[in-house]
């Protein structure tokens, strides 16, 4: 009880100490040092409001291995280079798999140290294996194709959303304007193939009810609090203890909505992740897992597909407002291939090249988690005559990694602009290829890498070809974008708000989306296995 004071005492004190510094960092103006984003925080000095714009400038002083101190206290080391972060988390990737520590991860998913339910979040072992075999006949090579279909029928909705909100509201189409249809288009391509769960509109109550959940996680994982700093505050009883409350509130909260998406997936009619989920589980693991743990292995993915993915694909808009030569050409392949007589599907994809080399360009350019989601170094260790101790936090900057002239030839195009060209090559047969041996580093690496990455760049290819097949994008007013303006939400970067004009390429284009992406809905639930009636 006495040690239980103690600690409450020393909590309230270090709490006092880190608010009120944080409180008069924030306060003092524009272009002083700032918190700004996780792990990189104010190491580099930039503006706010646009948080990464010394961040070339930083790394390039550093060097490919670089130690520096978050806070002036925490050791980070921050990989820049595709070699470095290929040596440490690809071929020594026995020692580098596991997250930093995260005390209020585990308390907000009621576990032990390194085994928080969350997949993303729990040590590379056993169980974490077990997750990854759970998850990968929905997501690896053989299984995402499944979700092709779907991608297709919800990319259809996407049209006919941006094209309401076109002829509803004109004036008022921007980035933040159109986020919430790509949210749901998206949202409901995760969440169908997840849990047979449709999301047919913006305003679907479940769909409000994930993402604010999901918000609260990321801002945990995001944002360190007390009992990150000092772990014996995780034993502090929730009487006494309003981190331990808050972390409680938010498990229960969790529970009651994983289970509730758990038992819609299982009673769905055709098949979903959750079903192949349990499954696998039954037929891998030696002893039953409990649904609650599939529960969370699911909802890990679910956020993982969720949060990223539309913020990620908010950067074509910033891109074609800022390099409008690269629409124009995407407009003469989309007309050769597709024509003016149908949408885009994933068989013209072989001949679609442009459409995924803007689609890898846009992960290299302004990859949403510039700082990707961290690792821990599990030995002492050297890279480059730089010592690594035991227990530090690694960084692999995939900022920097996407502009590594090693890598990736700066006779192409400059590092920093948006080429889309520099992901094809003519082979020698004449014929023009798309290049695939150059990384994305957007999605991390080695054994802790993206579970997603096929899900992923297959829906941002059926989106870009779709938009870019129906609209122009052009600017207001001849405004110029700056496309170092960034807005920053968790671990993710975002583009700050830009009005712009999207215009229906023809009236064979309004045509189209009118017939197709109307009562998809039906489609879909044919797709899904839902007898007519049925949901
Ligand atoms: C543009 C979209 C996406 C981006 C940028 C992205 C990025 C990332 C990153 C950076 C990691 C951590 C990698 C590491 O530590 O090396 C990760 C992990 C993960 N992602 Fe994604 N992701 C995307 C889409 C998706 C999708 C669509 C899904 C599933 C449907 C998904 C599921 C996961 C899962 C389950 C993990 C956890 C892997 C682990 O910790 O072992 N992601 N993602």
């Amino acid at each position: 009880m006495l040690l239980t004071f103690a600690l409450t005492v020393l909590a309230i004190a270090l709490s006092a100490i880190f608010f009120s510094f944080k409180w008069t960092k924030i306060n003092v103006g524009e272009d002083t040092k700032l918190l700004k984003l996780p792990l990189i925080g104010d190491l580099h000095s930039s503006p706010l409001s646009k948080p990464l714009q010394n961040w070339d400038s930083w790394a390039d002083a550093n060097g490919p291995v670089a130690i520096t101190k978050l806070f002036g206290i925490i050791p980070v080391v921050v990989l820049n280079s595709y070699d470095a972060v290929t040596e440490l988390f690809s071929r020594r990737s026995h020692w580098y798999s596991n997250r930093p520590a995260s005390v209020s991860m585990e308390m907000i998913t009621d576990d032990k140290p390194g085994k928080s339910k969350f997949t993303l979040m729990h040590d590379y072992d056993e169980h974490l294996k077990l997750h990854h075999r759970i998850l990968a006949p929905s997501l690896g090579a053989l299984g995402s194709p499944r979700y092709r279909p779907l991608i297709a029928l919800e990319s259809k909705q996407l049209l006919f959303d941006l094209l309401t909100a076109v002829r509803t509201s004109p004036g008022e189409i921007s980035t933040h304007s159109i986020f919430p249809l790509l949210e749901r288009t998206q949202a409901s391509i995760i969440l169908s193939l997840h849990y047979g769960l449709r999301i047919p509109d913006c305003e679907e109550k479940m769909l409000h009810e994930i993402i604010n959940i999901q918000t609260q996680i990321t801002h945990v994982a995001a944002t360190p609090g007390l009992p990150d700093l000092i772990p014996a505050l995780r034993h502090v009883p929730a009487l006494l203890s309003p981190w331990k409350r808050a972390a409680d509130k938010l498990y229960a909260a969790q529970v009651d909505l994983y289970m509730r998406l758990f038992n819609h997936g299982r009673q769905s009619p055709g098949w979903n992740s959750t079903k192949q989920a349990i499954a696998t589980a039954e037929n891998f693991a030696v002893n039953k897992v409990p649904d609650i743990d599939i529960a969370f292995n699911m909802a890990t993915s679910v956020q993982g597909g969720m949060e990223t993915f539309p913020r990620q694909l908010l950067w074509l808009f910033t891109a074609a407002l800022h390099n409008p030569s690269f629409v124009t050409r995407a407009h003469t392949v989309l007309d050769e291939v597709v024509g003016h007589d149908r949408m885009p599907r994933f068989s013209d994809r072989a001949e679609l090249k442009f459409i995924d080399a803007i689609a890898n360009e846009i992960l290299r350019w302004r990859p949403i988690a510039p700082g990707a989601i961290p690792r821990r170094a599990d030995r002492d260790d050297e890279l480059d005559g730089i010592k690594i101790k035991k227990g530090v936090t690694i960084m692999a900057n995939a900022w920097a990694i996407g502009r590594d002239a090693k890598v990736f030839d700066p006779a192409l195009g400059g590092l920093g602009d948006f080429v889309p060209e520099r992901w094809l090559r003519v082979d020698g047969n004449g014929e023009e290829r798309l290049v695939t041996e150059l990384p994305l580093p957007v999605f991390g690496q080695g054994r802790r890498m993206c579970q997603g990455k096929r899900v992923a760049t297959d829906g941002l290819y059926m989106q870009i070809a779709s938009i870019l097949w129906a609209f122009d994008i052009k600017p207001v007013n001849d405004e110029v974008v700056d496309p170092w303006e960034m807005a920053v939400a968790g671990f993710m970067t975002m583009p700050r708000e830009v009005k712009f004009r999207l215009e229906p390429r023809g009236t064979w284009s309004t045509r189209i989306i009118d017939g197709e992406g109307r009562n998809v809905e039906e489609k879909v639930n044919r797709l899904m296995g839902v007898v007519d009636g049925e949901t």
